[in-house]
């Protein structure tokens, strides 16, 4: 069965798959979402509960053994916890989800009684008016309930992102860092990327990593951790801490080298790469019934031979990041 697993154009195995269940969210972050919005799938287009977990049978047959899903807003996809529950069931390793975290104060202990082992929150202000500013919705409330519900029903690690964008947030880097030091959560950094909505990328408001290590050095005694295997993030702590922190650093210094995963979208397509223009359509194989599972399997291995290495050009990308899911 070896030569069944997705393998990369290297032959490196990809084995983790972030799943977007929906491309609609409840929030608009500017860096996101265009201010007049995005044209969303029709419900037509997306792929049913059996088809994403028919799909996800298939991932599973082929190697991979972690699974991420996320949106749009993965938990504004209705069936999630059902989804949850058959992913378990199939026996992936990791099962995680990336969320804007206002559903999980309804949601956390559901997806827990489902499943999920934890959840990555983004996050980028801890002020509430500023969060009304960049998401256009005024839930920072919500999202800070959501975080305590993951703690209190055992969703761990919990892993809050924070996009830095200079002027907007970079002011509260060693804030967010300090809840590290008495809390056992781990905070992400993410460098601004022109992959949302690149009509409005202003270069002048992307701070680096070596920039925002900086700030947290002037304010804290800190340490390297080694870095794991195929991780997206550099990570540090606090000397003396219970939490961690860390950068993902997709523009100053990529990490494409360690890339283990594939994407699928909520309408059925395949993307190699975070920012490929090119896009490998398979829901009308899902739809047409003279097509098998192997033959959906040989498919996904085709595709997945032909990633390359890229961090191509952040601004060419097929879509909004709120269609792919992040
Ligand atoms: N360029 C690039 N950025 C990525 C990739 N994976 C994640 N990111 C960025 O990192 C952000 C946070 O990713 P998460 O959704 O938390 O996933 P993760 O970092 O794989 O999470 P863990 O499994 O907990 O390590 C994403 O929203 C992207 O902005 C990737 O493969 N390439
Ligand atoms: C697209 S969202 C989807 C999941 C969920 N709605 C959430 O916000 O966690 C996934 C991640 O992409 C990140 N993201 C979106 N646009 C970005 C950009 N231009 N640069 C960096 N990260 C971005 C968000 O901050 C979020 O952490
Ligand atoms: S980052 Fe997530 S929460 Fe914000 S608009 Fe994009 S998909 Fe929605
Ligand atoms: S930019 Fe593309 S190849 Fe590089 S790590 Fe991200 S998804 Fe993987």
């Amino acid at each position: 069965m070896e030569n069944m697993h997705l393998r990369d154009a290297q032959g490196k195995p990809i084995n983790y798959v972030r799943f977007s269940v929906t491309d609609r969210c409840n929030l608009k972050c500017f860096y996101c979402v265009p201010e007049d919005g995005i044209c969303h799938a029709t419900q037509d287009q997306m792929l049913s509960m059996d088809e994403i977990q028919r799909t996800l049978k298939i991932l599973h047959q082929l190697g991979v053994r972690k699974i991420r899903m996320t949106g749009g807003e993965p938990l504004a996809r209705r069936g999630i916890g059902r989804l949850i529950r058959l992913a378990s069931a199939m026996g992936f390793d990791d099962i995680a989800m990336t969320t804007n975290g206002v559903l999980l104060p309804k949601f956390a202990g559901l997806l827990r009684e489902c499943g999920l082992r934890r959840v990555n929150i983004s996050l980028d202000t801890l002020h509430p008016e500023r969060f009304t500013h960049i998401t256009g919705v005024d839930s920072f409330k919500q999202v800070w309930e959501g975080i305590k519900a993951a703690q209190e029903n055992g969703l761990h690690p919990i892993k809050i992102n924070a996009v830095a964008i200079k002027g907007v947030n970079d002011d509260e880097i060693a804030d967010f860092v300090a809840l590290t030091r008495d809390h056992h959560i781990s905070v992400r950094f993410i460098e601004y990327m022109p992959a949302g909505v690149p009509e409005h990328y202003n270069p002048n408001q992307f701070i680096s990593v070596a920039q925002m290590l900086e700030q947290v050095q002037e304010r804290f005694h800190i340490e390297p951790l080694q870095r794991e295997t195929f991780s997206t993030a550099s990570m540090y702590r606090i000397i003396g801490g219970q939490g961690t922190f860390g950068f993902i650093s997709p523009v100053s210094e990529h990490f494409c080298h360690s890339c283990n995963r594939l994407r699928i979208t909520a309408d059925g397509k395949i993307k190699t790469c975070l920012f490929s223009r090119h896009e490998h359509d398979f829901l009308h194989m899902l739809r047409n019934q003279s097509v098998d599972d192997a033959t959906l399997a040989k498919y996904f291995i085709k595709v997945a031979a032909a990633k390359v290495a890229e961090n191509s050009d952040m601004y060419a990308g097929s879509r909004n990041m709120t269609r792919i899911g992040g």
